[in-house]
């Protein structure tokens, strides 16, 4: 780390000493513009950061940060196709995916989009069809990870706009998931979507060689040609696979698999949706994209979001962020997040190869809004630790009553300034005197009523879920996982810790078929005698 970051990181931390003094609600009788002080617009997305525990001292610490980790460049070198992913030595280039300006790379980019989406169209009008020449009227996508997450998750966002086959997707190595999912199919109508990277993912082999055993059972083995298409970057798995080569979609090695829903891997999305949403997907990330790559920091959403959370993880200290859509269709857009996120900057070394000093990237969980509200929003109001919380929503409803979404921004709006403000002691007493209790009961009920409030949150408010606002909210996520990438000086794009887990689980599968007694592993020797016992 230079001794310039280094220095900006002892300021900025030493900004801790003075953070009880911090509190949202003094601050905002303070400064009661915070909201035009401390909100940002682009392109109809608006982000509000008002109700973060910060100021303008503790804003310019933040950008001095970010001007000490030389962001400025590393924005640059990303768009450029450097060598970002320094582990892997490779580029992070996903931001190319959504952009049709010409590159180094966008004759192969366009090339493949293209092909996806000409085929997605053939798709969509029943041109291509099932072995018995009946059109697909099911699209099962088979992956796991960044192979899933992102397909699923825009698909199910931007249900409304669908106009094609339906869409299932099948991730889980436990078998009821492909189980559950092939009943009511029928194997003359189904298309599979074979979605890994790597094309060695094992939960991805399992769950292909199953549904291609459902399939053949009924069809024959010379269905497989019409039924299975593969989207991947290693072609002869794909081949060895046996999936038929006019049957192959491929992206780039540059393309990260919790990036990769813009490449291929969104055939699923451009099936359902067709070709001109996908583009509008795509358009709406390049639009976040040039922002991000030309905005001053200051007025740079991702850059001021990630700056956020770097203030609630490394000065005040706060463990984990939650994600709270307030939108049913976004019901998986935290779960995508966790990856993007949690795979992303769940590192402890840094480019120089020693162990980080400060705290990186966060928990991340979340479930959409309202049904929050009615499970664990009790714990954020009065648990014992604080959670800093990203609101977001559409100002106008899609396919849904506009006085029902009134009802839901209200809920939105509200929560962020009753977990801002909260309630004290005196104001519960004239509550409970409001509403006619006798002296002892208020006594008795006023301590568990008070809130305390100085929760920290962002609100991102959209015109609405358009396939333009979802690309443009998800390319928002990975500018601001980028940004505090390069601060914590670690790289966000390899995933090696998923590895020693995968390893294990391998060795452990081979012990249970037909292992030895006496050579299992210490650790699970005792529990895999019950388990064999239990399947006997
Ligand atoms: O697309 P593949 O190669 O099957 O990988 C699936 C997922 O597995 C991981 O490599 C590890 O979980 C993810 O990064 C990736 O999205």
């Amino acid at each position: 780390m230079s001794s310039n970051l280094k220095e900006a990181w002892l300021r900025l931390r030493a900004l801790s000493k003075g953070v009880d003094s911090l509190v949202l609600k003094d601050m905002f009788a303070k400064e009661p513009n915070r909201f035009e002080k401390y909100s940002l617009s682009h392109d109809g997305l608006l982000f509000d950061f008002s109700k973060n525990r910060i100021d303008e001292t503790s804003i310019d610490s933040l950008l001095g940060l970010a001007k000490a980790s030389d962001l400025d460049e590393a924005r640059r070198a990303m768009f450029r196709g450097d060598t970002i992913n320094f582990t892997e030595g490779r580029a992070a280039r996903h931001v190319a995916l959504r952009s049709d300006e010409p590159s180094d790379v966008s004759e192969d980019v366009l090339r493949n989009r293209q092909q996806m989406l000409d085929f997605a169209e053939e798709v969509r009008a029943g041109n291509v069809c099932g072995s018995t020449g009946k059109a697909y009227t099911d699209v099962v996508n088979i992956g796991i990870g960044g192979s899933d997450l992102g397909p699923e998750m825009v698909t199910i966002a931007l249900s409304p706009h669908h106009s094609g086959p339906r869409c299932h997707f099948v991730s889980n190595i436990d078998g009821s998931h492909i189980a559950d999912t092939l009943l009511g199919l029928d194997p003359e109508t189904t298309l599979f979507l074979v979605v890994s990277k790597s094309f060695t993912t094992l939960e991805t082999m399992t769950n292909a060689r199953a549904a291609m055993k459902w399939l053949t059972a009924s069809l024959g083995d010379s269905a497989v040609r019409d039924h299975f298409v593969a989207i991947s970057t290693n072609l002869p798995k794909v081949q060895e696979f046996g999936i038929d080569e006019t049957r192959i979609f491929g992206f780039q090695e540059w393309v990260g698999g919790r990036y990769s829903v813009w490449s291929s891997v969104g055939l699923s999305v451009a099936i359902a949706l067709g070709a001109d949403n996908f583009k509008a997907f795509l358009a709406g990330a390049h639009s976040m994209d040039k922002h991000f790559l030309e905005a001053d920091f200051r007025d740079n959403i991702p850059v001021m979001l990630a700056l956020m959370g770097v203030w609630n993880r490394d000065v005040l200290g706060f463990l984990s962020t939650a994600i709270f859509p307030y939108d049913q269709r976004m019901r998986r857009f935290a779960a995508y997040m966790q990856q993007l996120d949690m795979e992303s900057n769940g590192k402890r070394i840094t480019r120089d190869g020693s162990v980080v000093e400060m705290d990186t990237g966060p928990l991340i969980w979340g479930q959409p809004g309202s049904n929050g509200q009615h499970a664990f929003f009790q714990w954020l109001h009065q648990g014992t630790n604080c959670v800093p919380a990203d609101f977001l929503i559409a100002a106008k409803p899609t396919n849904a009553d506009e006085g029902q979404h009134a009802s839901l921004l209200a809920n939105c709006l509200a929560q962020t300034e009753a977990l801002a403000v909260g309630r004290t002691y005196d104001e519960t007493v004239s509550k409970l005197k409001a509403e006619g209790r006798d002296e002892a009961t208020i006594q008795r009920l006023a301590p568990h009523q008070v809130f305390p409030g100085n929760k920290p949150s962002n609100t991102i408010l959209f015109p609405q879920l358009t396939p333009y606002y979802l690309g443009m909210l998800i390319a928002l996520y990975e500018h601001k996982v980028y940004v505090q990438g390069v601060l914590w000086q670690i790289n966000s794009f390899d995933q090696y810790g998923v590895e020693l887990g995968k390893e294990l689980a391998l060795a452990t599968e081979a012990q249970m078929h037909n292992g030895q007694p006496g050579a299992e592993s210490p650790y699970t020797a005792g529990i895999m005698a019950a388990v064999k016992a239990l399947r006997k």
